[in-house]
């Protein structure tokens, strides 16, 4: 196919001749111009018998296409190491899946390429992108696949339908870079509607799969026969289900809160809530106060805008690029990576750029708290790329065993984030029990404290950062400890405090 042609000779463009490239494409383009009724000439229509019954025949094995052929694949395995693996396709799928789930999209839509969500029974825009790349049939089957494998048939029916759909559209044409084919849909949307219960359409699909017979034929068969028992074998399927995952309890929370921006109170609703300029009594700020946002005072959220430079988070980037690593969270005593938590991280010491001591600083005047190793986490610098996500979670360690405590400092007092990117849609800061979220603000820095006074965990804190949409989401924690804020931030017994 012309785009598998060219996407490969984009890599290879440099090592394979233009000549032979050159060849193939007049062979094979000159064959259908020119009017038909050139075909009345003779010689035309000798030359071109010629060339179908001939030509390409010696194109096609002469040595010349040998050697191309070799060039193209040792430059792709020059390349290889380089490019996706099988986990990253299966990952971005399910990415796919879960910006359908948490912004409630309709796969139908995604399927053209627009971002859209049905309420009230009409379907309406969530993001206007400005180019709509439509998924093919293909595309879909892949995303329905990796559902199947989970066994999840409340996503895999829905993209295969789609698969089959735009299959059946391309009248089932095969293409050389296609996974899979209608019948292969076709299979495992059948299977899928049998596994959720829906036996009859189970059946029904499987019948249309005539042409390949051994292993259609034997599950229509065990189709038939669920059907025919009377009264019929109660199938455990879980119907049209979303797989339930372990915080049911917070999701719908959770995706209200990314879908929307929560029920903010507003500044009349809450005198208490206010905007100002800040220097807390820093002679370091007095000439350039930050304006300070207070979201809420349960926990106590504030938002400090123009928190950094474009210059100094680009630095930020830039140092980090290199150490980023698949993002960990505390299991017991050890970290592990997590579907809960996609993203890439790096943790960037003071050394590692003039800017990250700069910050520190910065941090320190406006928190009043002391924010030097072990007091204050190295810097931790975080990228989501598209559908990525960490989930609810709090910040500071709930078991004594976490390795939060590995610093000696005690547990995580306050968390300082700044907001290194911006992003066109998705990726905000979701805080579950506080019931608000924060968009993401490019430059700003959000500040809560995770600890009550008696240096107990705040549970209203459980916050989340939502999957990113659309764009590329950067942020940064400062962590601070609760040793070391001896004589800046003070204690108390009241649990309330
Ligand atoms: O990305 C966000 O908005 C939140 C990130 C977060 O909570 C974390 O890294 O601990
Ligand atoms: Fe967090």
């Amino acid at each position: 196919k012309k785009t598998f042609f060219n996407d490969f000779l984009l890599f290879s463009m440099t090592t394979i001749p233009n000549s032979f490239y050159a060849k193939v494409s007049d062979l094979h383009t000159e064959l259908y111009k020119g009017p038909a009724t050139a075909m009345a000439n003779p010689l035309v229509a000798f030359t071109l018998i010629k060339r179908l019954h001939s030509e390409w025949l010696n194109v096609v094995y002469s040595n010349e296409a040998l050697e191309n052929t070799q060039v193209l694949r040792s430059s792709y395995e020059e390349e290889e190491a380089d490019l996706p693996k099988l986990e990253d396709l299966q990952g971005a799928a399910k990415g796919l899946m879960r910006l359908q789930d948490v912004y409630a999209l309709q796969v139908a839509s995604l399927v053209r390429g627009c971002f859209q969500r049905v309420t009230k029974g009409k379907p309406i825009d969530i993001y206007l992108p400005a180019v709509s790349v439509p998924l093919s049939g293909d595309d879909c089957f892949l995303v329905g696949k990796v559902a199947y494998e989970q066994e999840d048939y409340y996503h895999s029916v829905q993209w295969l339908e789609e698969s089959v759909r735009l299959f059946r559209g391309t009248g089932g044409e095969w293409s050389p870079e296609n996974e899979g084919t209608l019948e292969d849909a076709l299979d495992h949307l059948a299977f899928s509607h049998f596994k959720t219960g829906n036996i009859s359409y189970a059946l029904t699909l499987s019948q249309d799969l005539h042409c390949n017979k051994k292993m259609k034929k034997h599950n229509v068969e065990k189709y038939e026969k669920l059907l025919g028992t009377s009264p019929p074998i109660s199938i455990r399927g879980n119907g049209l289900r979303r797989p339930t995952s372990n915080n049911l309890r917070t999701r719908d929370t959770y995706e209200r809160l990314c879908q929307t921006q929560g029920s903010q109170p507003m500044l009349f609703e809450n005198p208490r809530l206010f905007c100002d300029y800040f220097t807390n009594g820093n002679p370091g700020l007095l000439l350039l106060p930050v304006r300070r946002e207070v979201l809420s005072l349960r926990p106590y959220v504030v938002l400090y805008h123009s928190f950094i430079t474009d210059t100094e988070a680009e630095d930020i980037k830039r140092t980090a690029q290199p150490g980023l690593k698949r993002s960990v969270v505390a299991a017991g005593e050890k970290q592990a990576t997590a579907e809960y938590r996609i993203s890439k991280s790096a943790w960037l010491k003071g050394s590692a750029h003039p800017t990250v001591g700069k910050l520190d600083q910065r941090i320190s005047m406006l928190t009043g708290l002391n924010v030097k190793h072990p007091y204050g986490e190295y810097l931790q610098v975080v990228n989501y790329g598209i559908g990525g996500h960490y989930e609810p979670h709090f910040d500071h360690a709930t078991s004594p065993s976490s390795p939060v405590f590995k610093l000696k400092t005690g547990n995580r007092v306050a968390t300082f984030m700044i907001y290194l990117s911006s992003v066109e849609a998705g990726g905000c800061t979701a805080f579950i029990y506080a019931n608000f979220s924060v968009p993401v603000v490019e430059k700003a820095a959000i500040f809560w404290w995770n600890l009550h006074r008696n240096g107990q965990g705040d549970a209203d804190t459980l916050h989340a950062g939502c999957p990113v949409l659309i764009g590329d989401k950067w942020v940064a924690n400062k962590w601070i400890h609760e040793h070391g804020q001896e004589f800046h931030h003070r204690c108390s017994l009241n649990p309330e405090e």
